[in-house]
């Protein structure tokens, strides 16, 4: 297989380079777009109206990623309808502030909200997430661990050293991407302002045997409680992390090996290896961020009970106290210390009947309450029907989950403070010793003045001491990986899928291992060629191949990198297509201190240099260190292309090269010699 005359690094959702520059000069991209070159696009901030610092583009973020994905890929599309972005006012004419075009676009998430009902995702029906509710328990991040660095080919060059050898560094690694638990937040709010998190990649080796840095690791601080899952996570997969303790870590992804560099290729048969890797790329992913409060003590109640009071009377909190419901949108948290004990207490919104259903956000409230100890249930002593508020939220918590009515609770009958509320008190005891309720864990309280919270307080501390000491629960089966694995990947390279031909004779060959080592070679260096091929024939891909019926100038994809089959594997043949590939992608100065062949046919001047490097080459007496593979038919084969090179001048350009007539009977004289 040689590399194929339209070379196109296909990506990993579909689309090519060239489509996807193409949308670069349009639109915002999207990162997940392996090797394109753009995913250095500043996306809009959340919230409609900002503009993308690239692209200028006014639209709000969200539109962009809507459009890119509709043109880009269509399966990128569904991912991006689950962003977490909500955007009203649809329009149909996009416009771009650089180029002035329009477009019209069809603007497909237009159900969105209908899809994420059905798919359960919202809570209530046609409704949106209010604007405080979005990223602060859920929230979708794209992660990217570094690239490893490109390895180096060079030699040693020092007086007195004679075939000093390769000399070129490794790359360094990718940094990797990891989750560590800061206990100072409580929300997921912080990513709603960064929503793309890369580390750094590694530096490229250099001469000198001098290996690149290692990329930095990227450290995202999450709070505790935090699950984090793939986004395109297979179903069973479980979730990559759960972290519950300040200080708690785990890899989220790992970044790529560096490269190579010459140096490392050294062997006893080839002692002047002129080829080295590029980095394996970093691991890149979407992942769902799902917090559950971890909190010793959540406050449940109707809306309107005083929750929110309660907590700002027991601890230092300040949340938002108003006389309507659904004040508290989000759980606050409040420490409280009393008797040099410190007790967590989780604000939790009121809950309404259906919560369990998700009415009145109850989804979103209810899953909090999982990740508590102990339940405070305050009862609006206000109420027209207490008994009846009280039974209702019991209900909802029961439907919702049977756990949380296992869970040990503490009943705060509120506002007695009211002249009224103390008329139904002891209705409402003698109901709840019914029900079960021991007498010590019923209180008559008045958050407003702070009558009988201490007495709740230490009773809630006591009930937490009967409790069996675990301090958060791990609710999944998750990874958790504490330490970087030691090898980056474990896949082997006999392990691969051949598919094909398709209706264009399209090959395909999949693998991990094999895809990873293809999209590692560097195709500008012939001898990383020849080993690529070696690894096609060891592994039995060409095998394979031919056994399943591969034709002359068939098209084999692999990893990506498009190759074309030739049933001529002979190194003269090999050496053409890789010389012809390189000279049509302009790649050729790489590598042609050693391969003056592949100097461009534009660029005269340096023909008088490829000329007088084959001279030295050819009549070299370290021949073998510089050029280990060559051969007769090899030295002709580069003798013809030389010359064709030369015949396809002007006599003006040939005029313009001093002494190059001389320098190409020189290497015409020597060829007849070595051929001789
Ligand atoms: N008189 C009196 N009023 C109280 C008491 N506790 C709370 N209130 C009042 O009740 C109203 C609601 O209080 P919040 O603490 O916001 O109630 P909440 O349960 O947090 O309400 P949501 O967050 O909407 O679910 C406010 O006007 C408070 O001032 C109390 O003990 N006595
Ligand atoms: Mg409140």
């Amino acid at each position: 297989m040689r590399p194929c005359t339209s070379r196109n690094f296909s990506t990993k959702e579909g689309g090519s380079v060239q489509q996807h520059r193409a949308l670069q000069n349009t639109f915002l991209t999207p990162t997940n777009i392996p090797r394109c070159g753009i995913d250095q696009h500043q996306f809009c901030g959340f919230g409609g109206g900002s503009t993308c610092s690239r692209c200028k583009l006014r639209s709000p973020r969200q539109r962009c990623q809507t459009v890119l994905a509709r043109l880009a890929a269509p399966e990128q599309a569904e991912v991006l309808r689950d962003e977490d972005e909500v955007v009203e006012d649809w329009e149909t004419e996009w416009v771009n502030d650089e180029t002035g075009a329009s477009q019209e676009v069809e603007w497909f998430v237009e159900d969105w909200a209908d899809n994420k009902e059905s798919s359960g995702k919202e809570s209530v029906s046609g409704k949106r997430l209010p604007a405080e509710m979005r990223c602060f328990d859920t929230a979708n991040i794209y992660i990217k661990a570094g690239d490893g660095g490109k390895g180096c080919v060079a030699f040693r060059r020092e007086k007195h050293v004679p075939r000093g050898g390769p000399s070129g560094g490794n790359g360094g690694n990718g940094g990797n991407v990891w989750a560590v638990v800061d206990d100072s937040l409580n929300s997921l709010a912080a990513f709603r302002k960064q929503l793309h998190y890369r580390a750094t990649p590694g530096s490229l080796g250099g001469g000198s045997n001098r290996h690149g840095a290692n990329g930095p690791d990227l450290e995202i601080r999450v709070p505790p409680g935090t699950i984090m899952r793939r986004r395109d996570a297979r179903p069973g997969e479980p979730p990559l992390a759960e972290l519950l303790s300040a200080g708690e870590r785990a890899v989220l992804a790992t970044g790529g090996r560096g490269g190579r560099g010459n140096a490392s290729f050294k062997t006893g048969r080839n002692n002047a290896p002129t080829m080295a890797e590029f980095g394996e790329e970093g691991t890149e992913m979407w992942v769902e961020l799902e917090l559950k409060l971890v909190a010793d003590v959540g406050i449940i109640g109707v809306p309107n009970a005083g929750k929110s009071t309660l907590l700002s009377v027991l601890s230092n909190a300040k949340p938002k106290v108003a006389d309507y419901p659904f004040t508290t949108l989000v759980p606050n948290l409040g420490v409280c210390e009393m008797d040099y004990r410190t007790t967590v207490f989780a604000d939790i919104p009121g809950l309404l009947e259906g919560a369990h259903a998700g009415v009145g956000l109850g989804h979103e409230f209810l899953r909090h309450c999982q990740r508590t100890r102990a339940l405070v249930h305050v009862i609006d002593g206000t109420s027209p029907d207490p008994i009846g508020d009280y039974k209702a939220l019991r209900t909802e918590l029961e439907l919702f989950n049977t756990s949380l009515l296992e869970k040990p609770q503490v009943v705060a009958y509120n506002k007695i403070d009211v002249p009224d509320s103390g008329d139904y008190i002891d209705e409402v005891r003698e109901f709840l010793l019914g029900e079960g309720v021991p007498p010590e864990d019923i209180f008559a309280i008045s958050a407003a003045t702070g009558q009988g919270v201490r007495d709740l307080v230490r009773r809630v501390r006591d009930v937490l001491d009967t409790l069996p000491v675990e301090a958060a629960v791990r609710t999944t089966d998750a990874l958790n990986m504490r330490e970087l694995p030691r090898r980056m990947s474990s896949a082997d390279i006999s392990d691969f899928d051949v598919e094909g031909p398709d209706a264009q004779r399209r090959w395909t060959v999949s693998g991990e291992a094999i895809e990873r080592f293809a999209a590692m070679t560097n195709w500008d260096y012939y001898e990383a060629m020849l080993r690529f091929q070696k690894v096609l024939d060891a592994t039995g891909i060409n095998k394979q191949l031919r056994a399943k019926g591969v034709q002359e100038g068939d098209t084999v994809v692999v990893g990506g990198i498009e190759l074309q089959w030739s049933d001529d594997q002979s190194e003269g043949a090999l050496y053409a297509a890789w010389r012809e590939d390189k000279l049509r992608r302009g790649t050729a100065w790489q590598g042609t201190a050693r391969w003056p062949h592949a100097v461009p046919r534009p660029l005269v001047a340096s023909l008088v240099v490829a000329l007088l490097m084959v001279t030295v080459a050819l009549s070299s007496a370290r021949r073998d260190a510089i050029l280990p593979r060559t051969d007769a038919a090899q030295v002709e084969l580069w003798y013809k292309q030389m010359k064709e090179d030369w015949d396809s001048l002007t006599p003006a350009q040939r005029a313009q090269i001093p002494d190059a007539e001389e320098a190409m009977d020189y290497v015409k004289e020597l060829y007849n010699t070595i051929m001789v």
